[in-house]
């Protein structure tokens, strides 16, 4: 069952996919996003092309087929948005678990109930990583900060807290006066729509103001501190996050301003020595000229939409994962932090 990002906060409507065809489909669709939940979401797309392989072989089946099966499930599946490396880290989990277990002899209906455990394990996993994360983040916050942050980060982006919007969840809960900046973030609005839902529900004291209006609240020393999420981290403390991050953390820095990046150790590509390599997702340009299907720009005209942009580690004041908080030398601390267990099924396959 998939709450549907795209309807909130108007309308909040749980769908059912079926199979990975139609998980595909809804993390392309941005009906569910954010770097966690789209890699758990995948995780669970594999467990649906299982059952669906098992309803059409039944019995017959054999370990090849399943994970022939798995694998083109992974292909299709990490294909639908390529910044977000939790994605593919997801896939790789529960595809090598897959293949650990076929080669072990186990049963296929045996391999189906394991690939589910590992797709809640990563779930619970996520879910604890976002309460340690917020509680490294909290002792950033003092009483009557007020922060500023982009896109969603929060509840709906993770099995927990959230990334970047757990620090604030938990300094609330502390009882410290905290106000939250919430950027609108275009072109898809996660801000005004998921974010802004967030907070009010948990009762968070925030302001809604569009993206260009940071730099006017950062002037007039309204900001204690900024607070991102991030899609993929390289080696070297690149951050690809949500388009417009990336101005975000250069007017921080023209106004001493701390930037922190809060995201799980699966977000962290030790493979890529510095942002240059991060892919980044071009996404359809009717999202720009057009709001819920409204257009408000000519038709015909020339139009850009990457769904991301690389803030270099230079802005950055912190990295804060839920093994604790790196900075500078991030190549150094972030190895430190991730290298040991990046891969865990692989690795534990090697040994
Ligand atoms: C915990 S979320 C971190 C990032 O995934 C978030 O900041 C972000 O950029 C999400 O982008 P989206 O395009 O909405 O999936």
């Amino acid at each position: 069952m998939l709450l549907d990002q795209t309807l909130l906060p108007q309308q909040v409507v749980y769908s059912r996919l079926e199979d990975e065809r139609q998980v595909a489909e809804a993390i392309k669709a941005l009906k569910v996003r954010g770097a966690p939940a789209i890699g758990m979401a995948a995780a669970f797309g594999l467990v649906l092309a299982f059952r669906r392989l098992l309803a059409e072989r039944g019995d017959e089946v054999s370990l090849a087929e399943v994970l022939a099966r798995l694998e083109e499930a992974g292909v299709l599946l990490a294909a639908t948005r390529p910044t977000a490396v939790n994605l593919s880290w997801a896939i790789r989990r529960l595809l090598g678990c897959a293949r650990q277990l076929a080669g072990a002899g186990c049963r296929p209906g045996d391999l189906g109930r394991r690939l589910l455990e590992e797709a809640q394990a990563i779930a619970a996993e996520d879910r604890a990583a976002c309460l340690r994360m917020g509680r490294y983040g909290e002792a950033l916050i003092a009483d009557g900060d007020q922060l500023l942050t982009h896109c969603n980060t929060g509840i709906l982006a993770t099995a927990g807290w959230g990334t970047a919007l757990a620090p604030m969840y938990l300094a609330h809960r502390a009882g410290k006066r905290i106000h939250v900046f919430v950027d609108e973030t275009r072109p898809v609005l996660q801000g005004a729509r998921l974010t802004a839902w967030e907070l009010q529900q948990e009762g968070v004291p925030f302001t809604l103001i569009t993206d260009n209006m940071a730099g006017y609240f950062m002037r007039r020393g309204r900001i204690a501190a900024v607070f991102v999420g991030a899609d993929r981290i390289a080696a070297n403390g690149d951050v690809a996050n949500k388009i417009g991050t990336y101005s975000l953390a250069v007017l921080a820095q023209a106004h001493g301003i701390p930037f922190y990046v809060v995201a799980p150790c699966s977000t962290i590509d030790l493979d890529l020595p510095s942002g240059e390599e991060i892919p980044i997702e071009q996404r359809d340009p009717r999202e720009v000229t057009a709001i819920r299907g409204i257009s408000i720009a000519p038709d015909g005209i020339s139009v850009a939409n990457p769904a991301f942009d690389v803030t270099p580690h230079t802005y950055i004041s912190a990295i804060i994962t839920e093994r604790g908080v790196a900075r500078a030398p991030y190549s150094v601390a972030l190895r430190g932090l991730c290298a040991d267990d990046h891969h865990p099924i692989e690795k534990q396959a090697e040994r």
